[in-house]
């Protein structure tokens, strides 16, 4: 029988250093846990001493918490009515910022990805909005995935007998019937329904795969149940390296996970202001709360910045054989950005390598993800042919696909469009699933093409307008200053 704790008891453990947090009628002593919290320790501080279900459920599945702490740090239950009023206003709260549903756009008329963007508008929070669509800085490089790709352009070939197109492809032993996957996203319950459990389903009805998170918003078990046969998994590498090896052993033994993807483009949490800018402004009601975050610093919020908790900065190129000690999964490196670091990644012997600056929340000017892309065609070729090559970033219509494609990509994952789609559930998922597959095939026929995998190559696109853009791999003028005298 749980201990039955009341309010005025739960509203001692108030501060930083003796932190209670109730959520769904369960009080937990999340002291410990805060630092280490992928969202950072800031938002749990907000309800030291108080219920936190409603901004809880609102990016985490029901039993995480309760699977991801220690059972003796769950102090007992608590009846959700004796909460005083002013502390329900955090359902107040999400009541607001979830606003009408009958608002909303049909499914029916949601005939592209953006459209789904826009939809979400109308149902997601100010917050998720944020938190979803924002880049870094000044989001240059979330903008300029796009706008590469649509200064690419194709180059269609006529009179091909394009009745009959095939678009299927295998990727690491999984049959897709189209070479698209769903990024890897953080606390993917942020943009709707169930989120990861909804994307494995919604991937598998659609015939291609979900990559899931380390942050996700369920415990891994319950992600692997709701995965009919296949899944990737995307690994943040933990300060404690234990909590990684742990989460690889876990997913390996489920037979489920084709491949893991080490994502190190976050070494630090980079400055996303769309987001910070909301949860700055929540950190103002941080009331009573021993926190040595205050709400802003001379760069701005700096909330998402100081959030990079459990990510292990210290990373570098030995993490390979490591992760080859732990596991025989292929394993690719997510968010390489250069011709130089795929061929270190090659050399290596990882299995593939991810061509991925984060959807832009990354470094900010960091090249867009197709003209990295181009850049190994120009310098390092022999990495496409010998690895997988995934891409992922910006990528919203079918061309693009096919583009990408033609580049030598074996896959492209997108991020964004999958999350915005969860307002709709399962059904919403599927329907970013056919209408990719449409436009890819329309693509197809419209440029002559009858099997994508086979038939793609660079002479159905022009990069003309983007060529200039790939570096060389020296500067061409520039060189390194060394001073020959010493300062005056
Ligand atoms: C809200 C959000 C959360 C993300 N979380 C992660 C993550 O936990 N791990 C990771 O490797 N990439 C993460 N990404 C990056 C995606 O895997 C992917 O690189 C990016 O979304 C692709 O760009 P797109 O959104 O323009 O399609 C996230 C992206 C978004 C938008």
């Amino acid at each position: 029988m749980p201990k039955s704790v009341d309010y005025s008891e739960l509203a001692k453990h108030d501060s930083a250093e003796d932190l209670w947090i109730a959520v769904n009628g369960e009080v937990y002593d999340m002291t410990e846990f805060a630092q280490g919290h992928p969202g950072g320790p800031d938002v749990i501080y907000k309800y030291g001493g108080n219920d936190a279900s409603s901004a809880y459920n609102e990016a985490h599945g029901p039993s995480l918490i309760r699977k991801s702490l220690d059972v003796k740090f769950h102090m007992g239950s608590i009846d959700p009515k004796a909460f005083p009023k002013q502390s329900q206003g955090n359902t107040k709260e999400t009541d607001e910022k979830i606003k009408e549903s009958e608002e909303r756009p049909s499914l029916d008329s949601i005939i592209n990805l953006d459209d789904f963007e826009q939809a979400a508008t109308k149902s997601l929070s100010a917050k998720a909005m944020a938190f979803i669509g924002g880049g870094s800085n000044d989001n240059i490089t979330r903008d300029a995935n796009r706008s590469a790709l649509n200064n690419i352009w194709l180059r269609p070939r006529v009179m091909k007998n394009v009745k009959n197109v095939n678009t299927t492809t295998t990727l690491f032993g999984a049959q897709l019937d189209l070479p698209v996957y769903i990024a890897p996203t953080g606390g993917a319950r942020t943009g709707g329904a169930e989120g990861e459990l909804t994307f494995d389903r919604g991937a598998a009805a659609g015939g291609i795969i979900h990559c899931f998170a380390t942050p996700s918003s369920y415990p891994y078990d319950e992600i692997l149940e709701a995965t009919p046969e296949r899944a990737l998994f995307q690994l943040y590498v933990n300060k404690d390296r234990v909590q990684s090896e742990a989460a690889i052993q876990k997913i390996a033994a489920s037979g489920k996970v084709k491949a893991i993807l080490v994502t190190v483009d976050v070494p630090v949490v980079p400055k996303r202001e769309d987001d910070e800018r909301i949860k700055s402004n929540e950190a103002i009601v941080i009331a009573g709360v021993k926190t040595t975050v205050t709400g802003g610093d001379k760069k701005g919020g700096g909330l998402a910045r100081q959030s990079s908790g459990f990510i292990d900065s210290s990373v570098d190129w030995s993490l390979i054989p490591w992760l080859r000690s732990l596991t025989s999964l292929p394993v690719l490196v997510k968010g390489i950005q250069t011709a130089e670091d795929a061929r270190i990644a090659h050399s290596m012997g990882c299995d593939g390598i991810v061509l991925s600056n984060h959807g832009g929340r990354a470094a900010d000017h960091a090249p867009p993800a197709i003209l990295i892309l181009l850049e190994l065609q120009k310098h390092c070729p022999e990495v496409l042919s010998s690895m997988e090559v995934l891409v992922d970033g910006g990528f919203r219509r079918g061309a693009d696909i096919v583009k990408a494609v033609c580049l030598g990509a074996s896959a492209v994952g997108l991020g964004r469009s999958f999350l915005f789609s969860l307002s709709y559930g399962q059904e919403g998922v599927e329907r970013v699933i056919d209408i990719l597959r449409d436009e890819i095939e329309t693509a197809m026929r419209l440029c002559g093409m009858t099997d994508l995998m086979r038939d793609a190559h660079p002479r159905f696109i022009n990069t003309n307008r983007v060529d200039q853009l790939i570096p060389e791999e020296e500067h061409p003028y520039a060189k390194k200053i060394v001073r020959d005298r010493p300062r005056l």
